[in-house]
C-alpha cells in the first residue's frame, strides 16, 4: 500500500512570503466588475478553456494564501485552489512578471496548450490575463510528484515496487510520445524531471510543466540572460542542450532516460551527497551499462530482490540506450514506449512472466517479447565492448534478431524512397494509401499464450536521409551543424558497401516472405523528421534521422 496523503499537504518549497495582503494580488476594479457583470466563467472561443477573473482565482485560492501554496518553480507560484462555481479543485500557477508578454501573445499561446489532451498530461483547463497577471489553471494531481515519493517518502510509506515503477515510465512514455509523435506541431518537453511528473491517486503519472518555455523568463520583450530554465535541469538535460543550447526530441529522450534510471536506482539524477563520482547518476551508471552482470547491483536497495531479474536487465538497457551521448543513437520515445508497455505488465506475484528481448544494431531496435528463460540482454552497440559485441552476437537473441537486422542505412534509404514515392498520392494523402494497406492485410493474430516459444517482434528502423525542414521547434538551430557533419561522415562510408548491401537485401526477403504481418500500429506520420538543417548551411550536408518502417510481426523463436 502506498500512502499519497503523505504529499497532498500544500507545501512550500522556495517563498517565504505571506500573500494573505499581497499588494499585487489584490483584486484590481476591473476584475471587481467583471466578476459582478458575469456569473459564469467565460469560455475560451473554439476550445474548451475557461477565461478566468483574477477575482475568481483570488477567491479560489483564498487570496494566494501561504497555507494554499504548493511551491514555487522556475514559471512562478503554483497555489491549490477551489472553484466557488464549480467546487472543482484546481493548481493555479502564477506566471512570473518578467516573462510577460502580451495579452495576445499569451492568448495564442495558451489556446495552443489548450489543444493539448493526453491521460498522461495534467490537463490545462484555463486561464486568467488581466492587466499585468497572467495566470494558468490546471486540474489538480492529489499524488504528489513521482520525485516525492521516490526521493522524499514519508517513513510511514512503503517504497514503489518495480511493476508500479515500470508503469509510470510507461505512462510517462505515453505522455511524451503523445506531444512528438501526436501533436501537431510536435511539442519538446524541456525540462522532463522526476518533480514534473505527478501521480494521481492510482499511480498514473502526469507530466506537467510542458510548453511553458515561450509564456516563461528568458523569453517575451523582457528578455532575461540565460537562465536555469531555460537550460533545463541539471542532471536531466542532454549533454548537446548542456553545451550548446541544441535542442531536439532526442533531448527529450535523454531526460526522459535519467527519469528511467532514477525508477530502477532509487537515486536522484544529481546528488551532491554522494561520493564524488557517483554525484551524477548517469556519469554513475555509464561503465556499469557496459557491464550486464553488474546490472543487479545498480536495482534501487529498497526494492531487495523484489523483480525480476530479466525485466531489471531490459529496463537498465532501454534506459542506456536514452541517456547515450549521441544524440541520433537514442531510440524514439514511440519505441521505449512499445518496450516499456511490456516491462509494466502486472503479474500476481510482481514478477512479469513476459520480458521483452531488446537487442540494438545498426541504429535499430529489435523487441521480442518472450516466455523463454533467458537473462540475455545486449547494451546498444555504442556501448558494448568488443568482447561483448561478439558474444552478443552469439547468444540466443542474436539469431532472432541479426538476419534481419544486417541490412544498413543506406539500404533502407532506398526503400524510404521507394516507400515514399509509392505513398504519395495525387491529393496528397499518403495516410490512406497505408490504411487501404491495412485492410487488405489478414486480421491481426493474437499471441497464442500457451505457445513457449511463440515471440512477438517489434522492429524499428532508422535511416540517415537528406531532409529540408524548417520547424523551430524540433531542433534549435546554433548547434545542429556539428550533428549533421558527423551524420553525413558516416552515410558516405556507407556507400561503399552498397553492393554487399544488395546482396543481403536479396537474401532477406528470401528468408522472411513466409512471414505474416499481423498488425501495425505505427502510420506513415511515424515517418517523422526528428533533426532539422542549418537553414543558414545552404548545403547538403543536413543528414536527419528517419523511422523508416515499424514492423510488428509473431514469430518462432528459433532455438
Ligand atoms: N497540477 C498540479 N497539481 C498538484 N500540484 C501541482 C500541480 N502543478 C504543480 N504542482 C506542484 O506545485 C509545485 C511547483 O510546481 P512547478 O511545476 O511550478 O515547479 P517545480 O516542478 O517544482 O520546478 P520547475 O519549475 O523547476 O520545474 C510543485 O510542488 C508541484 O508538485
Amino acid at each position: 500500500m502506498h500512502c499519497f496523503p503523505c504529499f497532498s499537504s500544500p507545501k512550500n518549497k522556495k517563498s517565504s512570503t505571506t500573500n494573505e495582503t499581497n499588494d499585487n494580488n489584490e483584486p484590481r476594479p476591473s476584475d471587481r466588475r467583471r466578476t459582478e457583470e458575469t456569473e459564469e466563467t467565460e469560455q475560451s472561443e473554439g476550445t474548451s478553456l475557461k477565461i478566468f477573473t483574477f477575482r475568481e482565482l483570488a477567491t479560489a485560492t483564498k487570496n494566494f494564501r501561504q497555507e494554499c501554496l504548493l511551491g514555487e518553480g522556475g514559471f512562478g507560484r503554483v497555489y491549490k485552489g477551489t472553484l466557488k462555481s464549480t467546487g472543482q479543485v484546481v493548481a493555479v500557477k502564477q506566471l512570473d512578471k518578467h516573462g510577460l508578454h502580451g495579452n495576445k501573445e499569451f492568448q495564442a499561446e495558451v489556446l495552443s496548450l489548450g489543444q493539448l489532451d493526453h491521460p498522461n498530461l495534467v490537463k490545462l483547463i484555463g486561464y486568467c490575463a488581466d492587466g499585468d497577471q497572467r495566470l494558468l489553471v490546471y486540474d489538480y494531481i492529489s499524488g504528489g510528484s513521482l520525485q516525492d515519493h521516490l526521493h522524499e517518502p514519508k517513513p510511514d510509506c512503503e517504497p514503489m515496487d518495480w511493476t508500479t515503477r515500470m508503469q509510470i515510465a510507461y505512462g510517462a512514455a505515453q505522455g511524451l510520445d503523445y506531444l512528438h509523435d501526436k501533436a501537431n506541431p510536435p511539442v519538446i518537453y524541456r525540462d522532463l524531471k522526476a518533480s514534473n511528473i505527478l501521480l494521481d491517486d492510482d499511480f498514473s503519472p502526469k507530466l506537467s510543466d510542458f510548453g511553458l518555455h515561450k509564456l516563461g523568463p528568458g523569453t517575451g520583450d523582457k528578455m532575461m540572460a540565460l537562465s536555469s530554465r531555460v537550460m533545463g535541469t541539471y542532471g536531466y538535460s542532454a549533454p548537446e542542450y548542456t553545451r550548446g543550447g541544441n535542442l531536439t526530441l532526442k533531448s527529450d529522450v535523454y531526460s526522459f532516460g535519467v527519469v528511467l534510471l532514477e525508477l530502477i536506482t532509487g537515486r536522484r539524477a544529481l546528488d551532491t551527497t554522494r561520493p564524488n563520482d557517483e554525484q551524477n547518476l548517469v556519469s554513475w551508471a555509464q561503465p556499469i551499462f557496459r557491464d550486464p552482470k553488474k546490472y543487479p547491483d545498480m536495482a534501487d536497495p529498497v526494492l531487495k530482490n523484489k523483480l525480476s531479474e530479466r525485466g531489471l536487465n531490459q529496463a537498465v538497457a532501454i534506459a542506456s540506450m536514452c541517456v547515450q551521448e549521441e544524440a541520433a543513437a537514442r531510440p524514439l520515445i514511440s519505441d521505449v514506449m512499445v518496450a516499456l508497455s511490456f516491462l509494466s505488465m502486472p503479474t500476481e506475484d510482481g514478477i512479469p512472466t513476459a520480458v521483452p528481448i531488446l537487442s540494438f544494431k545498426d541504429k535499430s531496435m529489435s523487441i521480442a517479447l518472450s516466455r523463454h528463460d533467458s537473462n540475455l540482454v545486449s547494451p546498444p552497440p555504442e556501448l558494448a565492448t568488443e568482447d561483448e559485441k561478439s558474444s552478443t552476437s552469439s547468444g540466443e537473441e542474436s539469431s532472432l534478431d541479426s538476419e534481419k537486422e544486417s541490412v544498413s542505412k543506406n539500404k533502407y534509404k532506398k526503400k524510404h524512397e521507394e516507400e515514399d514515392s509509392s505513398m504519395e498520392s495525387d491529393d496528397g494523402s499518403d495516410s490512406n494509401s497505408e490504411h487501404e494497406k491495412d485492410q487488405d492485410s489478414p486480421p491481426p493474430k493474437p499471441i497464442d499464450e500457451k505457445n513457449q516459444a511463440q515471440s512477438l517482434k517489434i522492429k524499428y528502423r532508422y535511416s540517415w536521409e537528406d531532409i529540408d525542414v524548417s520547424d523551430e521547434r524540433l531542433s534549435s538551430k546554433s548547434s545542429q551543424k556539428s550533428n549533421d557533419e558527423s551524420t553525413s561522415s558516416r552515410y558516405d562510408s556507407d556507400r561503399d558497401q552498397e553492393e554487399k548491401e544488395k546482396e543481403e537485401e536479396e537474401e532477406e526477403e528470401e528468408e522472411h516472405s513466409h512471414i505474416e504481418h499481423i498488425h501495425s500500429s505505427k502510420t506513415d506520420d511515424d515517418q517523422s523528421v526528428y533533426f532539422d538543417n542549418d537553414d543558414d548551411s545552404g548545403d547538403d550536408n543536413g543528414a536527419s534521422l528517419h523511422r523508416i518502417k515499424s514492423e510488428v510481426e509473431i514469430d518462432s523463436i528459433k532455438e
